[in-house]
């Protein structure tokens, strides 16, 4: 072929190519499986990421190796198991955040050059594998969307680690666009309100007090200028103002601690010990650091601390649903999407 042949036929290559926008929602991940096997394959890439674990030192591949990946993960299958989705076969994180994608791809179908898609960072579906699938769509514009609504070093970042990683070995790059956090966001201090007043209203009681619990992580990374801490504390005012809550009918919380060191306080364990000591006997947890539903919420939230609550002299215990796939949930996500792929669309 001429040098000129060769010009034309590539022109007439990109001319015909679709010149598509991608979506990809992303989220934590979670095992593939609620067995030990699979829970120490996805503890293994969770906790080897510098993101959340901080120190990788000789030290703490020792711990990782020598003692967790042997001894944690029987311990979470049982747990996994408790709220594992028999029907699909698979964990919560992933039934959610499937029915997100579809519902978005729904609400926005008039964009009939927008593909919706989702992964996880960890485990199954892998970023790599959907940026793939959406480039070889034609996608050559790329919106990432971390569905988390505060920002963290070890959730979103690890998200953005990863997608750059991606686009780091691909030659002819998407153009590429990142969601911000969404901490103080109107729409979704509105769907949380809303959702917290519809779970109320189908009580058969009413709680002496609300507490909103959050994800833990180890003070240091906060110290170090982490701006998670600052973002969850902003959720919560802007909720308390939305709902005429003072700080103590609605509370803040970090749970899941994991390690030795000192997490972000106070704990929602501790929490929910102290309450019911103290003569609380009516409460309800929302967590709104959650976009879906998994394991932190599901099994440590509905279960493992409505016992501690009842075990110490508490009554009634209500778990709030995290917005998942509900309306107003939906409308937090489409109204973010929609937003920030202003000039795209
Ligand atoms: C060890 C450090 C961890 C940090 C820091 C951390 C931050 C963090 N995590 C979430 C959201 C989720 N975490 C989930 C599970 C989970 N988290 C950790 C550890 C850290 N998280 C572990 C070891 C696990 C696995 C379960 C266990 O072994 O205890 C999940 C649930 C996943 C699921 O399968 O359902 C979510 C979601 C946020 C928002 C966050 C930010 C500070
Ligand atoms: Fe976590
Ligand atoms: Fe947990």
């Amino acid at each position: 072929m001429t040098a000129v042949a060769s010009i034309e036929s590539a022109k007439a290559a990109a001319e015909t190519r679709p010149q598509r926008v991608g979506v990809l929602l992303v989220n934590l991940g979670t095992p593939d499986t609620a067995d030990a096997r699979g829970v120490r394959v996805y503890l293994k890439e969770f906790l080897s990421d510098v993101r959340v674990i901080e120190d990788q030192g000789l030290l703490w591949k020792l711990i990782l190796n020598g003692i967790i990946l042997r001894v944690r993960p029987a311990r979470k299958a049982r747990d996994y198991l408790k709220i594992w989705n028999t029907e699909n076969n698979e964990s919560p994180l992933k039934t959610v955040t499937r029915a997100q994608s579809d519902k978005l791809a729904a609400a926005i179908a008039d964009h009939d050059h927008v593909v919706v898609d989702w992964a996880m960072r960890y485990g199954n579906p892998s970023i790599a594998s959907r940026i793939e699938a959406l480039t070889a769509q034609g996608c050559d514009r790329l919106l990432v969307v971390p569905l988390y609504p505060q920002y963290s070093a070890a959730t979103t970042a690890t998200v953005c680690d990863e997608v750059f990683r991606v686009l780091a070995s691909m030659r002819a790059q998407p153009t590429l666009r990142i969601t911000p956090p969404y901490y103080d966001d109107p729409d979704y201090i509105e769907a949380l309100a809303v959702s917290i007043s519809a779970h109320l209203a189908s009580l058969p009681f009413q709680p002496e007090l609300i507490v909103a619990s959050f994800h833990g992580m180890p003070q240091k990374y906060v110290d170090k200028g982490d701006p998670y801490q600052v973002q969850c504390i902003a959720t919560t005012d802007a909720l308390r103002k939305r709902m005429g809550l003072d700080a103590g009918k609605l509370m803040l919380t970090f749970q899941s601690r994991f390690g030795f060191d000192e997490w972000l306080q106070p704990y929602t364990d501790k929490t929910m010990e102290k309450l019911a000591k103290e003569g609380v006997r009516r409460i309800a947890v929302v967590t709104p650091g959650f976009s879906a539903d998994c394991l932190e919420t599901l099994e440590e939230i509905a279960q493992e601390n409505a016992e501690i609550f009842k075990h110490n002299g508490g009554e009634q215990f209500t778990f709030i649903p995290c917005l998942n796939d509900s309306d107003p949930g939906m409308d937090v996500i489409r109204q973010l999407v929609l937003r920030e792929l202003q000039g795209w669309i």
